[in-house]
């Protein structure tokens, strides 16, 4: 039995109803929907069962978040109550079954680009504090054990000339590597499916920059395997899709094969990652050091990593800042909107800034929906 639920509600004759599985930032992502005529329920519930209770016997559009199950249960129980909208507050969607909402063709969105240059410069804050052994410094001081300068106290790795290694150069991993080549003068080795042609023109031009500036030029290669990356580079931040090709893509193998001295970020999903075997591998070398935004059993560590000096821990915060949650929270609510009102799906998801000037309205689109084609949607021609 499904507990009842507080629920907060705006414009409750409004002919849609538009329910929210979390209280989201900021209000211009209410203020739109109400504009057209919804109804929006917000409430805090993570299970299942309170999901459906919040659905109801009436609901067009959930947006929902990435800590729930949206699989055949969750989206049958919205297409029982006529709804044909989901969004994720979120750009990553291995949260859901995305063939079981082919099948009661509700409609999936996601929320891309608004949360690239936010995560990605996350990534490069674990980066350079993992490196420089920041928050073991920060902790050693408040501990009041700082008795004075030493030549050897907290001494980390130089960044400049060493090698950065990202693995899925999409989106985020193209824009952190950006921020490591430009801002610490590191070489660029990258693994990905396709080729980041964009970042290896960028990467180019920087490194004419630098010669034509009498500065040592930086390089890039596009790796032909990830086992490359993770031999060469000083520096491996994970940013691919948590799909089954990438589900323990680091293991203990992987590991083994990794510098004694190498700093590993992850801020792509958890299970990217075989935490069990990260956890031994730091134990062992204690030189080795990892920067985490997420874990594979979230909001859980594996037994052991809290422990550990060399692992920087901090909670799935790699896209929390103001603007990009205020951001995600409007393009989730837009991509509801925008199949409950009929409208085409924007035609470029790395494009989504006009759906985020507060000055203008947004277009009348889904910003970004993922199963779009199987569904047949229309594509905006704006
Ligand atoms: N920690 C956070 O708060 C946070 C924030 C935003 C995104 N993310 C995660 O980051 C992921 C990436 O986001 P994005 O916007 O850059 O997406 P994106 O689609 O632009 O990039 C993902 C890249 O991974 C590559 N890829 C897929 N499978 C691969 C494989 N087997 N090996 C190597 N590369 C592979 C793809 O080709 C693509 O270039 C999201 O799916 C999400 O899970 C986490
Ligand atoms: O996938 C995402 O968007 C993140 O994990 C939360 O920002």
């Amino acid at each position: 039995m499904a507990k009842p639920v507080s629920i907060e509600v705006w414009n409750p004759h409004g002919k849609y109803r538009v329910v929210s599985t979390k209280p989201m930032p900021g209000t211009r992502w209410i203020n739109l929907l109400i504009e057209q005529g919804c109804r929006v329920e917000k409430k805090t519930i993570l299970s299942v069962e309170d999901i459906i209770a919040l659905i109801g016997d009436k609901c067009d559009g959930v947006i929902g978040q990435l800590t729930e199950d949206w699989g055949e249960t969750l989206f049958s129980a919205l297409s029982r109550a006529g709804g044909k909208a989901f969004s994720n507050m979120a750009v990553g969607y291995n949260n859901v079954d995305v063939n079981a909402a082919n099948k009661y063709g509700v409609a999936v969105g996601n929320t891309p680009g608004v949360l690239t240059e936010t995560t990605a410069e996350l990534a490069a804050s674990l980066s350079v504090s993992a490196a420089r052994r920041i928050v073991e410094a920060d902790e050693f001081m408040r501990a009041g054990l700082y008795d004075g300068w030493l030549p050897n106290l907290f001494v980390g790795n130089l960044l400049k000339g060493q090698t950065v290694g990202v693995i899925g150069a999409g989106r985020i991993g193209s824009a952190y590597a950006r921020m490591m080549v430009e801002g610490f003068k590191m070489n660029l080795i990258y693994y990905d499916l396709y080729q980041a042609t964009r970042l290896e023109k960028f990467v180019t031009a920087y490194a004419e920059f630098l010669k034509a500036n009498g500065e040592q030029p930086v390089t890039w290669k596009r790796a032909a395997s990830m086992d490359e990356v993770l031999r060469e580079a000083d520096v491996i931040s994970l940013h691919p899709i948590l799909d089954k090709t990438t589900y323990h893509l680091v293991n203990k193998e992987r590991l083994a094969i990794m510098k004694k001295e190498a700093v590993l970020v992850n801020c792509s999903r958890g299970p990217v990652i075989d935490e069990v075997a990260l956890v031994e591998h730091l134990k062992q070398n204690p030189m080795f050091r990892v920067g985490l935004d997420v874990f594979e059993d979230e909001p859980y560590m594996k037994p052991g990593l809290a422990d550990l000096k060399n692992a920087i821990v901090v909670p799935h915060i790699a896209s929390a800042s103001k603007w990009t949650r205020e951001g995600m929270a409007t393009l989730a609510a837009l991509n509801v909107l925008g199949k409950i009102k009929g409208y085409p799906i924007w035609s470029d998801p790395n494009r989504v800034e006009p759906f985020l000037n507060e000055n203008i309205p947004p277009p009348a689109a889904s910003p970004s929906i993922v199963n779009a084609k199987a569904l047949g949607l229309p594509v905006s021609r704006l």
